[in-house]
């Protein structure tokens, strides 16, 4: 792939929480109206990332119809969001709440409708509250060469004081 996203190559370890979700287990979701993750959320991805070891996570979407953008194919804007939602999935095994500051998309094919995408994602390392994580996307039915890449900056945050700021804007 080709993305000129630049992960710094000093990044500080991060840690798996010894609350985190289980190996094998589906991360709930953080808000059940969320549309990445969310189960009321009626048009939503639904998506269901199991958690990995470390800090990783891996997730299976099925490119239904209504998330085409080009004739047959998915919208660039849905596995962006798919992606960001991985990544955001993933990041809280750390115990934490971080929010998307940056998202890259590395399109490197394109993604038939009807294709199962299974997406991997995991936390690369940290520098003080930002968190820089990534994920990769492949036909599941056919594994081969990655279909699509994304990297994330996230931004560790405070959730009850940020998403009470962000709900309070005039
Ligand atoms: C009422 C109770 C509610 C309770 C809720 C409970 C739980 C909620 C749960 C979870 C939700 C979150 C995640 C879950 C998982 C998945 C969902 C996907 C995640 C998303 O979809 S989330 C939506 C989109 N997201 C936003 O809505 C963010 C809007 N935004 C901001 O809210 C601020 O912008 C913020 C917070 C990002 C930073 O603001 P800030 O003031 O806290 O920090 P500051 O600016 O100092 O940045 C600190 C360091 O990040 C660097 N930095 C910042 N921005 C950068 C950029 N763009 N490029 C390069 N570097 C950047 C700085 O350069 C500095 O770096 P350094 O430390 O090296 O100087």
């Amino acid at each position: 792939m080709k993305t000129t996203f630049v992960v710094p190559d000093d990044l500080e370890p991060a840690r798996r929480a010894d609350d985190a979700t289980a190996v094998g287990d589906v991360i709930p979701p953080h808000n059940k109206r969320c549309f990445g993750c969310g189960p009321d959320a009626m048009q939503g991805l639904h998506l269901q990332a199991i958690a990995g070891e470390g800090l990783t996570a891996t997730a299976v979407l099925e490119v239904e119809r209504r998330f085409a953008g080009g004739p047959g194919v998915i919208h660039g804007g849905i596995l962006a969001s798919a992606f960001d939602e991985m990544m955001g999935l993933t990041n809280m095994l750390m115990g934490t709440i971080a929010v998307t500051a940056v998202l890259d998309v590395d399109y490197a094919a394109p993604i038939q409708v009807g294709t199962s995408l299974r997406m991997d994602a995991r936390v690369l390392g940290l520098r003080g509250r930002k968190v820089y994580s990534e994920v990769v996307a492949y036909d599941a039915a056919t594994p081969g060469d990655p279909l699509a890449g994304g990297h994330g900056l996230f931004v560790v945050v405070d959730p009850v004081d940020h998403f009470t700021r962000a709900n309070a804007r005039p």
